[in-house]
Order: C-alpha cells, then structure tokens, then sequence
C-alpha cells in the first residue's frame, strides 16, 4: 500500500477505542478513527489513510447491508456489520435456552438476515425425543435447521456446512459448550493460530475470549466468532418489529376485537385465547409479553 493513498479496509476487530482492519493483501493495521471513535464495528468497510507502518486513520465507514447489536445487562451495542447469515450452534448438552434461541431468531429477522440453525451433537440418540418437537417449532418459524455431530462425524459436518459457508460472511453463535468452537475449527483450519495473531496483534492477552474475530473463509466469505456475547440486543425493537417477528401471533391479529389490539391486556384477544388453548406455545407467548412491554416502558436515555 502506497502511502496517503485511501484504501478500503475491513474492521476485524474493535477493542475499545482501537479498531483493526485488514487490507486486501491480509495485512494488519491499527485504525484510528478521529473525532467519533466509537461508531465503527466487526465487519465495516472503512476508507482508510495510511499514517504509519502500522496504522491508519479511518476517513470513512461505507454503507452498511446490516447491522446487528448485542446487549449486557447494562446496554445495547453494535456486534457486528455487513453479515449475510447468522448461524446459530446449539446441542442438547449442556440444555438449550430456547429463548436465546428466539432471541437470535427475532434479532436476525427484524434486521433482515437469513438463519441457519445448526443442531450440534446430534450422536447424542437419546435426547431425539426430546428435541424434536423444538426442531419442528423452529421449521414452523421458517428456519433452516441442519443437524451434525462435529466431533462424532467432523468429516460429514464439515462437507454439509462448507456450502452453507462458503461465499458469505457469516456470524456464528451459541451459548457456551454447544461446540461452536468444535465447528469453527472444522471450517477454519487455522482458527487457532489466527486467534493467537490476533491477540497479539491486538496486545490483547487473555481478554481475547470477549472480542468478536473476523475469519476469512475463502475469498468471497468470513465466519465472525463473537465468543462472548450472551444475548442479541433487542432495545432498539418497536412494538412492531417485536410483533412481526413472531409469526403465530401475526397470523392471529385479524381475530383480535381490537384492530390495534397488543395482545396484552385487551379483551377478546384472539392470541391470548390460543396460549390458553394450547395453540400457541405459552413460553413463547411470555417472551413475546416481556418484551413488548420492555418497549412501552419510558426510556430514560
Ligand atoms: N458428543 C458430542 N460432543 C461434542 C460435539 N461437538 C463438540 N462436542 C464437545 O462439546 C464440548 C464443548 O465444545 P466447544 O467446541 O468447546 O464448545 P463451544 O460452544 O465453543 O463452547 P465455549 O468455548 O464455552 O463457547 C467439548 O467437550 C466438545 O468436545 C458433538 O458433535 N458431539
Ligand atoms: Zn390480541
């Protein structure tokens, strides 16, 4: 890269006010952004400006195909830009939340990325029973859903999952043990030593575990690791988007008394008649309550 030439980098990792990009040629730079530092995330096309050997001022973020966000307990952040699919990893063991489940789904469909859920530690034959009415409750809700074992069957998990792959960015999730990582470094054969490039070319020593990683994977795709998120952020949802995303409700909403009914407190709800017969899954009922009333809640910000 000639110098004071602008280049568009990606953003392969954002460490409190620093930012990393990689160039085409795969090579590291540390960006600084001047004035709004904090408006650049995992995934971001950036015009850069090289300053140094090693650095670079980011001049510009090019427009973003999608933007998810990530929540703690205290608030709502970007996660990660421009990702095509999110691909969510759970198994029966350690259990599943199936909340965190459909947290991801309403996350991803209300920004508009297509999901793939893939069911881990499928060799596990004795929980079948048990998961299979959750797999066809997620097929309902319009998810592609694949089933692999990676550490029973790396090879045939490997050959169903490189298609679903390859030529897309992908940001691949799941709660803790699922074996998110197992898949990872099926696809990615040197996951582990880039980790370690990383965390030192990032001077990030053990902090490592909490940031997102960019992975290229091929030429045209990359898989996002972002290890230590617990839960989508959801915050920025309105009532709307909330009710759009789950479908038994929506399909509902024409027998309600009420042409604006929310399906919380209104009479004759025709959503509230099918939890109490069983239609609807209750607990996917208490999901949709809680957060539609998180947004009727004033915000103090
Ligand atoms: N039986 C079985 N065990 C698996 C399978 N895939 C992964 N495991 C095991 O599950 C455990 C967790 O796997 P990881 O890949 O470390 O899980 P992870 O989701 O990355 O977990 P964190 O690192 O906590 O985020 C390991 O002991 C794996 O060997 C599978 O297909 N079948
Ligand atoms: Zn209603």
């Amino acid at each position: 890269m000639s110098n004071n030439k602008d280049f568009v980098a990606r953003v392969i990792a954002t460490h409190g006010k620093h930012s990393f990009v990689e160039d085409k040629t795969g090579k590291i730079f540390e960006a600084i952004r001047r004035g709004k530092k904090k408006d650049v995330v995992v995934g971001d096309l950036v015009k850069c400006k090289q300053s140094s050997d090693e650095q670079v001022a980011i001049e510009s973020v090019e427009e973003r195909k999608s933007l998810l966000y990530r929540s703690d307990e205290f608030r709502t952040k970007p996660l990660a830009a421009n990702i095509d699919q999110v691909a969510l990893v759970f198994a029966t063991r350690p259990t599943y939340n199936p909340r965190f489940i459909w947290k991801a789904i309403l996350a991803a469909e209300t920004a508009n990325i297509p999901m793939l859920i893939i069911r881990n530690k499928s060799d596990i034959t004795e929980d079948d029973n048990q998961v299979r009415p959750f797999i066809d409750q997620l097929k309902e809700l319009g998810c592609s859903i694949i089933e692999v074992s990676a550490t029973a069957y790396p090879k045939e998990t490997e050959e169903k999952l490189f298609p679903l792959f390859e030529h897309r960015i992908t940001l691949l999730i799941g709660q803790s043990g699922m074996g998110k990582s197992t898949i990872l470094n099926l696809l990615v054969k040197d996951a582990e030593q880039k980790t370690q490039e990383y965390s030192k070319a990032l001077n990030l020593g053990k902090q490592t575990t909490t940031s997102t990683r960019w992975f290229q994977f091929g030429n045209d795709g990359a898989i996002v690791d972002s290890p230590g998120f617990q839960e989508f952020g959801l915050a920025h949802l309105t009532l709307n988007d909330i009710m759009r995303g789950f479908p038994e409700i929506k399909e509902r909403v024409e027998y309600c008394r009420f042409t604006n009914c929310r399906h919380l407190e209104e009479p004759q709800c025709a959503v509230k008649a099918a939890v109490e017969n069983h239609d609807i899954d209750p607990e996917r009922y208490a999901l949709y309550k809680e957060l539609a009333e998180e947004t009727l809640k004033p915000k103090n910000y």
